[in-house]
């Protein structure tokens, strides 16, 4: 039988109240190579109209890159926050009320899997371009729009849906699940017959330094860096203190755990014994070398993130924290 939430819930002695990492090498998660993708963008600017800026709805107010409206702010602005399927949105009305108050204005919620929203975009850019001067480029009549925004958000995936959308044709960006599929600004990919819209696919580019060791683990549980740079067993502690907090407890019935707990290499064993993810290794007692099975914890910790990253614990909202007022203690990086 399964255990029932209340059952779950009483079961717990005390959830964690906050999250450290052993080690804190956070620099190492975030290689500061991504500079040159940004000066690339900045020389295409001059016949860019508008910028959208791409990043995830599961952390619609952290992990940005600041440098982005630094170095390319002077353009219209919409801010996409894609992979909606994934994220909890109860709370969406205090989230735009958070981004206006941070000057965000035009925003849209989008899912790319599901084509949710994507019609929106169009309408909205040709909106904000309409009610700007275009500099060197009013006579001509086609729109270019910049696609920006961190690795893995779905930058490729956006433009893919909108020629769906627009234009009834298929991929023209390459997608894939791991950060750094696009290497650099591309060639003109037009989305839109009537008005005539052409973007530019740029790489993911991550903000040089982060700004604490929560938005560091934030931004590797949606995949915007390699997870082997974070650690898989790190990011796997930190999914399951997430989980926890928000008493999201999918993952019990998952992977028919007894009870839900918050000590991960308890979890993790759990989750490798159920998946048979384990490894024989000898051991030397005073009998001789014995054969003893020991459970996978890197195997398990990649399947519990790729579950989670497939949506299958539910949806999450990884930035209540912010909502609530009261972001991690945790944020020297
Ligand atoms: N669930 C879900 N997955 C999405 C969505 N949009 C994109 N993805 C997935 O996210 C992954 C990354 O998508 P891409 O379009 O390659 O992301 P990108 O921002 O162009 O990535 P880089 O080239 O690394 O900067 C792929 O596995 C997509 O299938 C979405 O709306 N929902």
């Amino acid at each position: 039988m399964r255990p029932s939430l209340r059952a779950l819930l009483a079961s717990r002695a005390a959830w964690r109240e906050s999250f450290s990492v052993r080690g804190r090498d956070v620099a190492r998660w975030f290689p500061g190579h991504m500079a040159k993708g940004l000066k690339k963008m900045q020389s295409s600017l001059k016949v860019v109209d508008c910028v959208i800026e791409v990043h995830d709805a599961r952390i619609p107010l952290s992990g940005r890159n600041p440098l982005f409206q630094e170095t390319l702010g002077l353009k219209p602005h919409l801010l996409v926050l894609n992979k909606m399927d994934l994220a909890d949105l109860t709370e969406q009305q205090k989230i735009m009320q958070h981004l206006e108050g941070e000057g965000l204005k035009n925003v849209i919620f989008t899912s790319c899997v599901k084509d949710e929203n994507v019609k929106q975009i169009i309408p909205k850019v040709t909106e904000l371009i309409g009610s700007s001067y275009r500099y060197h480029r009013a006579e001509n009549l086609e729109y270019c729009i910049m696609v920006i925004g961190v690795p893995n958000v779905g930058k490729s995936s956006l433009i893919n849906s909108l020629r769906r959308q627009h234009l009834r044709i298929g991929k023209a960006a390459r997608v894939g699940g791991e950060p750094g599929i696009t290497r650099a600004v591309t060639s003109r990919i037009q989305v839109c017959e009537r008005p005539p819209i052409f973007l530019l696919d740029t790489p993911g580019v991550l903000a040089p330094q982060i700004e604490s060791v929560e938005t560091g683990l934030k931004l590797a549980l949606c995949g915007t860096v390699l997870d082997h740079l974070v650690g898989e067993e790190t990011m796997a502690d930190y999914l399951l203190y997430t989980l926890n907090q928000h008493r999201l407890l999918g993952y019990v019935q998952h992977y028919g755990l007894d009870t839900a707990c918050d000590d991960v290499e308890h979890v993790l064993k759990s989750v490798a014994m159920k998946l048979g993810k384990t490894r024989k290794v000898k051991v030397l007692t005073g009998t001789g070398d014995v054969n003893v099975t020991q459970p996978n914890y890197s195997a398990a910790a990649c399947d519990f993130l790729r579950t989670f990253r497939s949506g299958l614990l539910g949806p999450v909202m990884l930035d209540h924290d912010i909502l609530e007022g009261h972001p991690s203690a945790n944020t020297d990086p």
